[in-house]
Parts: structure tokens; sequence; C-alpha cells
């Protein structure tokens, strides 16, 4: 396997847990629990699952049994078809869905980038934005908000567009302020739902090359893990989830999911020309 690391997810074969802190909270409501498991893992999943009601009163599963673990400092991708389940795993990871059953470990602080660029630059300038959610720390003065805005948006590479109208960044500058937003506020986890479907191509690569950038300059203490559906940008990963009609279906480093990603392409290519 060329020294590359590759987990099949059915049955899930992760390592036993390190640590498991005391404090387990329920969600007696749902049937799942979150818990804090192993310092060095910044996500972990187990069993996850997750289903839906329809009108008719049919359950539907959206996620099925779904395990696996990101070490912390890593840039880790989840990829799979369309409606395969991406966007709901993040959801969960981000405390906006309640998952049905299964565990789920998240180091705090985490914060959510969402696909629309539009959807989440608020403020009149670069600056204001990104200060936006500091907010909320009373006790911080205005050079300390300062500070924290300038590291942020050097992290992303956009400390010369400070003073700038939100209105004239392109697309892909505005999901990079988005980023800042979110790393201004110490976050340890950055949840980033494919936040390059409405960039083009040289936008599209300056979101992921900031995001690299920033996972390697913060030396192990941010980890983020990025939805996409494009194969190629698999290249600036560390590690992969790929996932099929709700499940977990390999996890491991990001080319070995490549290259097992490729053979089915080229497998099903086969097929459909035979
Ligand atoms: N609350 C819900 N009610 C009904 N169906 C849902 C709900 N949430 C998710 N689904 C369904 O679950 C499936 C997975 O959706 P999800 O958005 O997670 O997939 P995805 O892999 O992110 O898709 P895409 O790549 O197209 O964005 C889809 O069929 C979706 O319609």
């Amino acid at each position: 396997m060329n020294g590359h690391c590759l987990f099949a997810a059915s049955p899930p074969r992760l390592l036993p847990l390190r640590s498991i802190s005391s404090s387990v909270s329920s969600s007696s409501s749902s049937g799942s629990y979150r818990i804090r498991f192993s310092d060095s893992v910044a996500v972990e999943c187990r069993n996850l699952c997750f289903s839906v009601s329809t009108r008719q009163g049919i359950t539907v599963p959206v996620l099925r049994d779904c395990s696996f673990r990101i070490p912390s400092g890593q840039l880790w991708m989840i990829l799979g078809p369309n409606g395969c389940g991406k966007s709901t795993l993040l959801k969960i990871l981000a405390d906006v869905v309640n998952p049905t059953s299964g565990t789920v470990f998240v180091e705090k602080p985490k914060n959510f980038v969402f696909q629309n660029p539009d959807h989440q630059v608020v403020m009149p300038t670069v600056e204001a934005d990104v200060a936006f959610g500091l907010g909320k720390y009373q006790d911080m003065n205005p050079e300390q908000v300062k500070s924290r805005v300038i590291k942020a948006l050097d992290a992303v590479g956009m400390r010369d567009y400070m003073q700038r109208p939100i209105q004239t960044l392109s697309g892909g500058q505005k999901q990079r302020v988005a980023i800042a937003g979110a790393l201004a506020e110490a976050c340890k986890v950055l949840l980033l739902d494919e936040l390059t479907t409405f960039l083009d191509e040289s936008d599209q690569m300056g979101v992921i090359k900031a995001v690299k950038g920033l996972i390697n300059a913060k030396k192990g203490d941010v980890t983020a893990l990025w939805v996409t559906h494009r194969l190629e940008e698999l290249e600036y990963a560390d590690g992969a989830v790929y996932m099929e009609n709700g499940r977990v279906i390999r996890h491991g480093d990001a080319a070995t999911i490549s290259d097992f990603i490729k053979a089915k392409q080229s497998l099903y290519i086969d097929q459909i020309g035979s």
C-alpha cells in the first residue's frame, strides 16, 4: 500500500480510545450522546446515524453507522457523490443537527463556514466583518480586537484588504474573510462546507491554498474539515473520508483515498463502455 494508510469503514477499525473523560452529555430525546475523546484527535465519530421521517411516517436513513477519526492539526476532506450525506455529517459536527444515534466529538472552539460567500460576510468592510464575531467578548479592548483581526487576515493572505468594502471582493476573497472571522475567535476546528462551489478556478485555488497555508502555519493548533465533490482538491489534504449512500466507505491518507476513488471511476467507465 505504498506506506499509505487506508481504513475500510465498515466494520469500523478505529484504534482504542486513549482517554475518555467522565463528562458525557446525553441528548436523551435523540438517543445520541457527545463525549470527549483523546487529546490528539480533533474530530471523531462512532457509529453515527441520522434519519429523517417522511410525511407518511416512513423513516429514511441519511447517515448510516459512520465512524472515523481526524487527528489534530491536519486538513481533511469529506468526498462522495451528490446526496451521499457530506453536508449532513458536517452539520452534525457543527451542532446544527442532532444525530439520531452514535457518538461525536469535535474539539472546541469550532466554527462553521458555509457554501455561499454572500451568506456569511455581513459587515461593510473586511476589518469590521472579521471583528464582528469578537463583539461577544466584552473583556477585549479595541487594540486586542485589532490585533486578532490582523492575525486572522494574515493567516488567509487578506491583510492588505482590511479597509476594503466587502462588496468589492471576489467570491473567493469573501470566503477567505469568512474563514478569518472564524479564526479570529481562536477556533480549533474549522468546518468548511463546499466553499469552492460558487467560485471560478483561480478563486477556488486561492481559498484552498489559504486553508492549507493556515493549517501549516498554526502547527497543530487548528484542524480543518473540508467538504467537497472535487477530486482535484484532495492533493491539498492530509487525509480524507469517502462516503457513498450515507456510509463512510473509506477514510485514511489523501493519496490512498485519491487512488481508491480513481480506481472506482475507472471501473465505472469500463463498465459503461463494455
Ligand atoms: N432534513 C432532511 N429532510 C429530508 N431529507 C434530508 C434532510 N437532510 C438531508 N436529507 C437528504 O439526505 C441526503 C444527503 O443530503 P446532504 O445534503 O447531506 O448530501 P451531500 O452529500 O452534501 O450532497 P451534495 O453533494 O449534493 O451537496 C439527500 O438525499 C438529502 O435530500
